[in-house]
């Protein structure tokens, strides 16, 4: 992990760590919490909880805890007590609070909606600390890393989806009460527990409408070859499963689930597939008390199988259904495609967004097909009670060797863990064990790292900045891909301010950007005006989700000021300082948005 050479402030910071550390009734998890603060670099005199206005408020999440929070208000009526919701990343989704006095104390310290409140950039607090820990917790004054926080008591509980257990968000309680630990533990636990089992039933209603549209589907009078899916539950009928199988199944789901996700895609799809057929997907929406519960598809096929392509010699093969031709992305293709033909345990470090799962999808797809390809994400937390059924996890699907495993994102576990894993896997007979990819961000592994030894094979999938050639196939094929009646071009102006942008969230942010613009509701061509605050910006950082919103939100409020920094400074709640600062790191120029 990154850690500052001592400054004076830090010096200052580790001597109260040391006190709140040692005292008889500290927590080693908040003393744990306050080292990561340290670690973060976080200024305890100065609050800054970036903001974001970009707000998820149609999520599973805040459908089932809305109406719990609401009751919930109703009783505590007047008490100094708010409730909030956050996401995953700590952004505050939702607060109720009645109390004017704490109203205008937690609006003072930024503990409002659209403000994140993360252990990275606000140190230890309820929030950030149960969601970095996966745990309950009681942050009580002055355990509060920040100083401006130091007058309040926050009870926080980790919300999990009830059947996959990922981390959703947290729910928090705050009060300037003194006496209320225990109890206001009590109360937060007892409200995450309804919020959870409300998602829990929102999911059972959603797959029960999906069923049921499944069979009448199914039941119809010509029924052929029929799936529903959502994010959790896959059906497809026996017409389906004899005629899709192996690589044609694969590319059927991976369109099938794209198109499920996009909430206004009504009509049909037509597909290519990897053997030559064409398949026909006629879509309905599953919906049910307002909201998707997935989608079904009746599914036509054409065509007749054809004989498989022979391999190129070297380089990328054609009819792997990836774009680009540029000569580092056919490198890093080419040199993993050698990587998994050999059996070799295989490295793949790209930033986020790249295409590194894309790329394994393609590969497995067109060479190990019949073989399962298994995804591990990195364990929710590092508590035993996660780590270990992970790594049991992990032993059984390597127990197969005939299956693919990515086991992705490595560059979020800690040391402790990769040295742990290191042990754990090359203890392992190879020659019965399955074919192992890891997927890292590559800045953040370091060369010496305990997991890099263990892979025969190291392939860095480059950023789409330092590969512009490939833009513009990305912006057809995303065009066509999102307005497949192929009215839509891009002007010369407008692609070369594209193949100029640094891309920091890479093709995925590429692909959101042309998604956007190609559901324009008028305009045949794009235009260099048409494109989106984000893409004028000249700074090559790569930024974290969250960077990037509190960039796009600068954007935007300096679009509504006219490129004032002063009055954007202000909308945004921040200095005159901080705006210029993180214009800066942003790589923002007021000047190019007028
Ligand atoms: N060469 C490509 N051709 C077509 N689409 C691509 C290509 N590369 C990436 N994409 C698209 O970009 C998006 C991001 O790609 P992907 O999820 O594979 O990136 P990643 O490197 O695995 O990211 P992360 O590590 O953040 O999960 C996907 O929607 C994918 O469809």
């Amino acid at each position: 992990m990154h850690r500052r050479p001592p400054g004076s402030s830090l010096t200052a910071v580790r001597d109260l760590y040391r006190e709140v550390a040692r005292g008889a009734t500290a927590r080693p998890l908040v003393a744990a919490s306050w080292q990561r603060s340290i670690e973060h670099d976080v200024k305890p005199g100065r609050l800054e909880a970036p903001y974001t206005e970009n707000l998820n408020l149609d999520s599973p999440l805040t459908r089932a805890a809305l109406p719990v929070l609401n009751a919930l208000h109703e009783q505590l009526a007047d008490d100094p007590v708010s409730t909030m919701i956050t996401d995953r990343n700590g952004v505050v989704l939702t607060r109720r609070v009645s109390h004017d006095g704490l109203t205008t104390r937690l609006n003072s310290v930024q503990l409002a909606p659209g403000h994140v409140f993360s252990e990275r950039y606000v140190g230890t607090n309820g929030i950030g600390t149960a969601l970095a820990s996966g745990h309950s917790v009681t942050i009580a004054g002055a355990e509060h890393y920040a100083e401006a926080l130091r007058a309040f008591h926050c009870a926080a509980v980790p919300i999990l989806h009830p059947i996959r257990r990922t981390l959703l968000g947290a729910f928090n309680l705050t009060t300037t009460r003194q006496e209320s630990g225990g109890m206001l533990m009590a109360l937060a636990r007892s409200v995450a527990g309804q919020i959870e089992a409300e998602i829990a039933a929102l999911a059972s209603r959603r797959e029960r409408a999906l069923f049921q549209d499944y069979m009448e589907a199914c039941s119809s009078v010509r029924p052929g070859a029929v799936l529903a899916l959502n994010r959790d539950v896959v059906m497809m009928n026996e017409q389906l499963s004899a005629a899709v199988t192996g690589p044609d199944l694969y590319t059927l789901l991976d369109c099938a689930r794209e198109v499920a996700d996009d909430l206004r895609f009504e009509g049909t799809r037509t597909l290519a597939l990897p053997s030559g057929r064409v398949a026909e997907l006629r879509v309905s929406r599953s919906r049910r008390e307002e909201s998707d519960a997935g989608a079904v598809f009746r599914v036509r096929l054409a065509g007749r199988p054809q004989r498989e392509p022979a391999p190129a010699a070297g380089g990328t093969r054609p009819g792997l259904g990836l774009v680009g031709t540029s000569e580092p992305w056919r490198r890093s293709v080419g040199d993993a495609e050698a990587a998994l033909l050999s059996g070799a345990w295989l490295h793949l470090a790209g930033e986020a967004g790249v295409g590194k799962g894309t790329l394994v999808k393609a590969l497995h797809r067109r060479h190990a097909a019949g073989a399962p390809l298994a995804t591990l994400e990195p364990p929710p937390s590092e508590a035993p009670s996660a780590v270990e059924p992970w790594l049991r996890d992990l032993g059984d699907l390597l127990d197969r060797p005939s299956d693919v495993i990515v086991l992705r994102d490595v560059h979020l576990l800690s040391d402790r863990l990769r040295r742990r894993l290191r042990d754990a896997l090359a203890s392992r007979d190879r020659s019965a064990t399955g074919q192992l990819i890891m997927t890292s961000q590559p800045s953040m592994v370091a060369p010496d790292d305990p997991l890099e030894d263990l892979c025969d094979v190291s392939v860095e999938v480059p950023p789409l900045r330092r590969r512009p050639g490939d833009i513009e196939q990305l912006v057809r094929f995303f065009l066509l891909k999102y307005r497949p009646s192929g009215e839509s071009s891009c002007s010369s102006e407008a692609l070369a301010t594209l193949q100029g942008c640094p891309w920091p969230g890479n093709v995925r942010q590429l692909e959101s950007v042309i998604r956007d613009l190609a559901r324009r509701p008028s305009g045949r061509i794009i235009r260099a005006e048409h494109l989106p605050p984000e893409c004028r910006v000249s700074s090559h950082k790569a930024l974290t989700a969250i960077e990037a919103l509190e960039r796009d939100a600068i954007l935007r409020g300096l679009l509504n000021r006219n490129s004032n920094v002063q009055r954007t400074a202000q909308d945004l709640g921040i200095s005159r300082a901080t705006i210029y600062r993180k214009m800066r790191r942003y790589g923002i120029v007021p000047s190019s948005l007028a």
